[in-house]
């Protein structure tokens, strides 16, 4: 599922990794290798097993298979990696009953890595000061201190889970802009999922589409401009010749025709209509049909 070859040592690397609940399969095998200095979105539906993937990363979960996280077991070695990677998972979860100082005061006790300067350093600008109470923070301004938080850690991997969550545009944008201003080097990787493909497409350099406890697309962004291809084609002559071409996807948006491609030469299609690269969400849209493994129940 990977058009990666890679040449480094991974900063994590899958293999036959599955995780059940209750006797229920969540993830079902996944083989993956991500590489440092990227940018990887890890998109998926409700339900798909982003976070479980995640929690196994950041050993808050035990799984079949092998994960190594800069070449350790994350569930054996769980203290000894946190060293070296950071993590929000939402918004909601810094101690509300502290002062903003004296988080990072505990912070700096307890993360040989966190830098107190430069928690402050990344406060600077915005309407947080120390003495606030985290609970009188508004949610925006949460998020802030957390990502404040988190890049004053000195991670090889930062993971993601929905950071954005409940903020609003202004604020979600900062955010990402901040984070690659800021804080991304070559040495750092970093994933993020989140539903709001569309805000992080800019800054990706990998994405992984996962299904069902399956990955059902892995690749650089780079490969993808090249290998999908969008076409909006109204003349119905013109729509059966495009479809002779067997696109991955169909379907009409105000009354045109859309088509997703896979692997067609755009010069086979340019006669039909006009192209596009599909932006993610809407290739994640394409990609993510189920070949009605659901049939609606008969009435
Ligand atoms: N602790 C658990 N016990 C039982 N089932 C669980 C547990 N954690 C997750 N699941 C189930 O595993 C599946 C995958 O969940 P997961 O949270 O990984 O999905 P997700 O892709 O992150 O979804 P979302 O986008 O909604 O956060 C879901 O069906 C969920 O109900």
């Amino acid at each position: 599922m990977t058009d990666l070859s890679v040449s480094v040592e991974p900063i994590v690397s899958a293999r036959g990794l599955r995780k059940k609940f209750g006797g229920k399969e969540i993830l079902h095998g996944l083989d993956f290798d991500i590489p440092p200095g990227r940018i990887y979105g890890l998109i998926g539906h409700n339900g798909a097993g982003k976070t479980t993937t995640l929690n196994a990363m950041l050993g808050l979960t035990n799984c079949e298979g092998t994960i190594r996280v800069l070449g350790e077991d994350p569930f054996a070695k769980r203290a000894k990696l946190m060293e070296n990677v950071a993590f929000i998972s939402d918004v909601a979860s810094l101690p509300r009953f502290m002062r903003v100082r004296e988080l990072f005061a505990l912070l700096s006790n307890i993360h040989p890595n966190f830098s107190q300067a430069k928690a402050q350093s990344f406060l600077a600008g915005t309407d947080i000061k120390p003495e606030m109470k985290i609970k009188t923070l508004s949610k925006g301004m949460i998020a802030q201190l957390h990502l404040a938080v988190v890049m004053a850690i000195d991670a090889k991997l930062l993971v993601l889970d929905e950071p954005t969550l409940g903020l609003d545009i202004t604020y979600r944008k900062r955010f990402y802009r901040r984070l690659l201003e800021d804080y991304m080097t070559e040495e750092r990787t970093l994933l993020i999922t989140t539903h709001q493909v569309d805000e992080i497409e800019f800054m990706l350099s990998d994405i992984m589409f996962i299904r069902d406890g399956e990955l059902i697309l892995h690749m650089q962004m780079e490969t993808v401009n090249d290998k999908f291809t969008q076409l909006v084609v109204n003349d119905p002559a013109q729509q059966a010749a495009a479809r002779a071409h067997e696109p991955v996807y169909e379907e009409t948006r105000f009354g045109q025709t859309v088509m997703i491609f896979d692997g067609v030469d755009r010069a086979v299609l340019e006669p039909f209509g006009t192209l596009s690269t599909p932006t993610l969400s809407d290739l994640f849209v394409a990609l993510m049909q189920r070949p009605t493994a659901n049939p609606e129940p008969a009435q």
